[in-house]
């Protein structure tokens, strides 16, 4: 592994498919001009809308998602981690929130299905049931291996509520975890960067969390602050509340001097 700059993008996506792929677009063509290798689009990147809006245009979303994360990746030379988009599961009506990493040759690395689903009702008054359109993923999701770039380990939003997934990628050997999101700015504010420099801290790994930001549709409002922590916890870079870039340096002598300083992976008695 090398000294590297990820990238986590912050965008507003809205219910129309050309126009989030042009926005993505823009914001990786920006975070490789600042020389980023490694970069994350958030949860939802290619359509944020209605329910049976997601559904209707499922397929579609699916196939132009995943081709225009081979052509960026291709295009950029990066790799690149496609936050999520939903994937038609075959005769249920429902998708999977998925997530892929692809390499610069346009090869898809590792694919995970969201697994815990956001059933919620916000105390704002927003009811939120992902499971009546999402099927849950049933596997862990993988760490890559990239010789490059560290062990990857992949993630989604809702799952960072959940800190045994994450035990489970630093089990596995995770140095960078990826935390696309779609955050309710109720929640948002008070619990998404407390929870994500927990995972940080208590794994002692870099944490990656690309995001929504911004109002989509309706009263769809999420909460922004993309960011990249380090793994003793501290915030490197924090992309506000417009939609831009959070960028900083991946640094494996950082990752060993905190595992040395903290050494807590090392002393667990439950595992
Ligand atoms: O809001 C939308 O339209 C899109 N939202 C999403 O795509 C997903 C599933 S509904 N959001 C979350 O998982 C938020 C979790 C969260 O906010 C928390 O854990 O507090």
């Amino acid at each position: 592994m090398k000294s590297y700059l990820a990238a986590a993008i912050q965008m507003t996506s809205v219910p129309d498919l050309h126009r989030n792929l042009a926005q993505a677009e823009e914001l990786i063509d920006l975070a490789v001009r600042r020389g980023a290798e490694l970069v994350g689009l958030p949860e939802n990147f290619s359509f944020m809308g209605e329910e049976k809006d997601k559904l209707a245009q499922g397929e579609i979303i699916a196939n132009e998602s995943e081709q225009f994360l081979k052509k960026m990746a291709q295009r950029f030379q990066v790799t690149i981690l496609g936050g999520s988009f939903p994937v038609p599961v075959d005769n249920t009506g429902k998708v999977y929130n998925t997530t892929i990493l692809v390499d610069p040759s346009g090869e898809e690395l590792a694919r995970y299905y969201k697994v815990h689903l956001f059933d919620v009702n916000v105390p704002d008054g927003n009811t939120y049931r992902e499971s009546s359109t999402v099927m849950a993923g049933k596997q862990l999701p993988s760490v890559y291996f990239s010789e490059k770039l560290g062990s990857i380990g992949l993630s989604v939003c809702y799952d960072v509520r959940f800190p045994e997934l994450y035990r489970h990628l630093s089990d596995k050997g995770a140095d960078i975890i990826f935390v696309p999101a779609a955050f309710t700015a109720f929640t948002g504010k008070d619990h998404w960067q407390v929870l994500l420099q927990a995972r940080a801290i208590e794994n002692t790994s870099y944490i990656i969390a690309p995001a929504q930001t911004g109002t989509h549709y309706d009263r769809r409002q999420t909460h922004g602050h993309a960011m990249i922590i380090d793994p003793w916890g501290v915030i490197l870079a924090d992309a506000g509340e417009k939609p831009g870039i959070a960028i900083a340096e991946i640094n494996p002598s950082r990752l060993e001097q905190v595992r040395r300083q903290m050494p807590s992976l090392q002393h667990r008695v439950f595992s």
